[in-house]
């Protein structure tokens, strides 16, 4: 059985406090987005090993059992002692890219499971195994656009459609690790909350709908401003980077062509329509 694993964007992303656990809270809106992975999985008549990951495509850091698709493999296990299997994962979504690449193939991976052995595991109690594999692994249970506070766990569905809207997104050659985003942040409440931002016509969202992460992460790596303003100077509705970058998407109005820009042979680009 096979799936495809998609991203996100975080339409704003505010960090309002730093709490006791270490962790922060935070408020922003997800939007998934169709640029995917693809999962398969298929019982294996290896029975000496519950699991044997196959790569493909992009290259990801680590040890198979580090892979967040079999962290959620071993979970189901323990809880419905599975047959072995084979993985088979091809990976196209760049990682360090705040869209949520690794998080989503593992709320894949859950869901996959699910349907194949006919577990019969609800949608909410997906959401609560997915919550344990990483801060907004439980999103991409349900993929549809969803206010999200806490941690980035608490979730409240949004009116909000983008269908139509072209985007382009852009992750240059420069990894920023999300433990360090959030340790070089000052959490604050925002003066424009996501959420009402958010009702208003994405015309107004410029300079109203932040990302707090874009302060500390610009000055480090001034290359991702340099897209952000060149997305902008191109025509875009709105531009933002995601999550804790170092990706960088512009939204361009549903009727306009998308401008061919040369981003160089080192950076990603994934175009496509909302
Ligand atoms: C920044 C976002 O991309 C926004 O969508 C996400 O909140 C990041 O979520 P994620 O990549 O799933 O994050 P995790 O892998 O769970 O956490 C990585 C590290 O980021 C920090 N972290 C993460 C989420 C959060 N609400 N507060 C934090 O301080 C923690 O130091 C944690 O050890
Ligand atoms: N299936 C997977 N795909 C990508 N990365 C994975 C996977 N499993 C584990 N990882 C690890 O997770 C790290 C983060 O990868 P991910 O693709 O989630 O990027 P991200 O852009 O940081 O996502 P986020 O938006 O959640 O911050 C990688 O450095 C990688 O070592």
């Amino acid at each position: 059985m096979i799936t495809f694993p998609n991203i996100k964007i975080n339409l704003g992303l505010s960090i309002t406090e730093k709490r006791p656990d270490g962790y922060h809270n935070l408020e922003t809106v997800f939007y998934p987005v169709a640029l995917e992975d693809a999962l398969e999985i298929r019982t294996s008549p290896d029975t000496d090993r519950k699991f044997t990951l196959y790569q493909h495509g992009m290259e990801i850091a680590g040890k198979p059992e580090d892979n967040l698709v079999v962290k959620a493999y071993l979970l189901m296990d323990k809880e419905f002692h599975l047959p072995p299997v084979e993985i088979h994962l091809y990976k196209h979504i760049p990682s360090g890219a705040g869209l949520g690449g690794g998080s989503s193939d593992a709320a894949f991976m859950l869901k996959l499971l699910n349907d194949h052995y006919q577990l019969g595991v609800s949608e909410e109690q997906l959401e609560v195994y997915a919550a344990t594999l990483g801060a907004d692994c439980a999103f991409f249970i349900k993929n549809r656009p969803t206010f999200a506070e806490g941690i980035g766990n608490i979730f409240s569905p949004v009116e909000l459609s983008l269908s139509g809207y072209q985007i382009m997104i852009i992750k240059p050659d420069v990894f920023v690790s999300t433990r360090e985003a959030f340790a070089n942040i000052r959490p604050h409440h925002p003066e424009y909350p996501v959420k009402e931002v958010i009702r208003r016509p994405v015309t107004e969202w410029k300079d109203t709908l932040i990302n707090d992460f874009e302060t500390s992460v610009f000055p480090q790596h001034p290359i991702i401003r340099d897209i952000k303003e060149e997305l902008y100077h191109h025509g875009a509705i709105y531009a933002s980077m995601s999550g804790s970058g170092s990706s960088v998407f512009g939204l361009f109005a549903p009727e306009s062509t998308l401008p061919e820009i040369d981003w160089g042979t080192d950076a990603f680009c994934f175009t496509g329509t909302l």
